[in-house]
């Protein structure tokens, strides 16, 4: 299989994680910002994130780098560009981005402000390239929730034109859903479709309720799922497809290697299962390089890949005339 001429479509994919080492460099001279150094192969270093993170938060603190870089409308823009180029250019068909607008507001900048650079730059990008897109708003469960509604409110105007869903991202514990449910209805009832990050490093019971109680339609990760009966049962018959990062998964410690991931069992087992990139830079790694892999590690057919596309079409926050354009490369 040629993994770089397959088309692909990535639905978990973080902005702040996915812009590239010289952009960083670029934007802190403009912005006459002082970073730990000037080379980029040690600027790529900081950025990506090792294999032997212990686990989940040693990950995320190598989103400080790109976010001090962040709090400028064009530098949103920019980058919002630039991750829907690199999709394109390795035939990316489709992309939702995510991003959690609140933590780009340390140097002033409004709601609108953000969400609107980072539709700019996508919209940007699909004018020049043959790639659509849409925007994931995340909330970070460990902010205070005093501003959520505000993200939502902002992001309204946006739905049906660059913004479709809702996310919560950041670090997990247990039973975290409980406290959130007003926002996510909230969310809903304004027209959001609902992802969530769950079942990556907790248990698979808030997979559960991040269904059950926040009405999620796919989950980020879900990993857990496997040895808790009753989120497996839930995922499947709700068909609530996961959004698996194989490469994010194991520097996450979500899983010990590629070989233990449950991605193939998955799928042969029916649980509707996608493959995506988490984040380009900090798990270093393209939609070619996380097909490739899952591809080769597990022995996947080509009506197999097929099969995986086509459930991230059908689960995607699509328009339906962006999925039938998107049925026209499957095969
Ligand atoms: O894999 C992830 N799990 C939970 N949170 C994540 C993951 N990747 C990125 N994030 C967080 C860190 C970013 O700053 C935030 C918004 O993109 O989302
Ligand atoms: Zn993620």
């Amino acid at each position: 299989m040629n993994y770089f001429d397959l088309p692909k479509i990535d639905l978990h994919c973080h902005l702040d994680g996915s812009v590239r080492p010289q952009t960083i460099l670029d934007l802190a001279r403009e912005q006459s910002l002082t970073l730990p150094s000037e080379d980029i192969a040690e600027i790529k270093d900081m950025m990506v994130a090792p294999e032997t993170c212990p686990n989940l938060d040693e990950y995320l603190k190598r989103f400080e780098l790109p976010l001090s870089v962040m709090q400028e409308e064009e530098a949103i823009e920019r980058i919002s560009f630039e991750v829907f180029e690199d999709a394109a250019k390795e035939n990316v068909k489709y992309l939702e981005v995510r991003f959690g607008p609140l933590l780009h507001t340390q140097k002033g900048l409004n709601l609108d402000q953000i969400i609107g650079s980072a539709v700019k730059g996508m919209k940007k990008a699909e004018e020049k390239y043959d790639i659509k897109g849409n925007y994931i708003l995340s909330i970070l469960r460990t902010m205070p929730k005093d501003q959520i509604n505000e993200v939502i409110d902002a992001g309204a105007k946006y739905l049906n034109d660059g913004v479709a869903a809702f996310d919560l991202a950041g670090s997990e514990v247990p039973g975290f859903c409980h406290e959130f449910i007003p926002y996510a209805k909230y969310a809903i009832e304004k027209g959001y479709r609902v992802t969530i990050h769950a079942g990556e490093q907790g248990s698979g019971q808030n997979v559960y309720d991040a269904v059950s109680l926040l009405g999620a339609e796919r989950i980020g990760h879900g990993i857990h799922i496997k040895g808790h009966q009753q989120a497996y049962d839930l995922v499947k018959s709700d068909e609530v497809a996961l959004e698996t990062c194989p490469s994010s998964n194991i520097q996450t410690k979500a899983v010990d290697d590629l070989a233990s991931h449950p991605i193939k069992a998955f799928h042969k087992d029916g649980v509707l299962i996608t493959i995506n990139t988490d984040n380009r830079t900090v798990s270093n790694t393209t939609m070619t390089d996380e097909v490739r892999k899952v591809v080769e590690e597990f022995e996947l057919t080509r009506e197999d890949y097929f099969e995986i596309y086509k459930v991230s079409i059908e689960h995607s926050f699509a328009s339906e005339a962006v999925k039938q354009h998107l049925r026209q490369y499957a095969e």
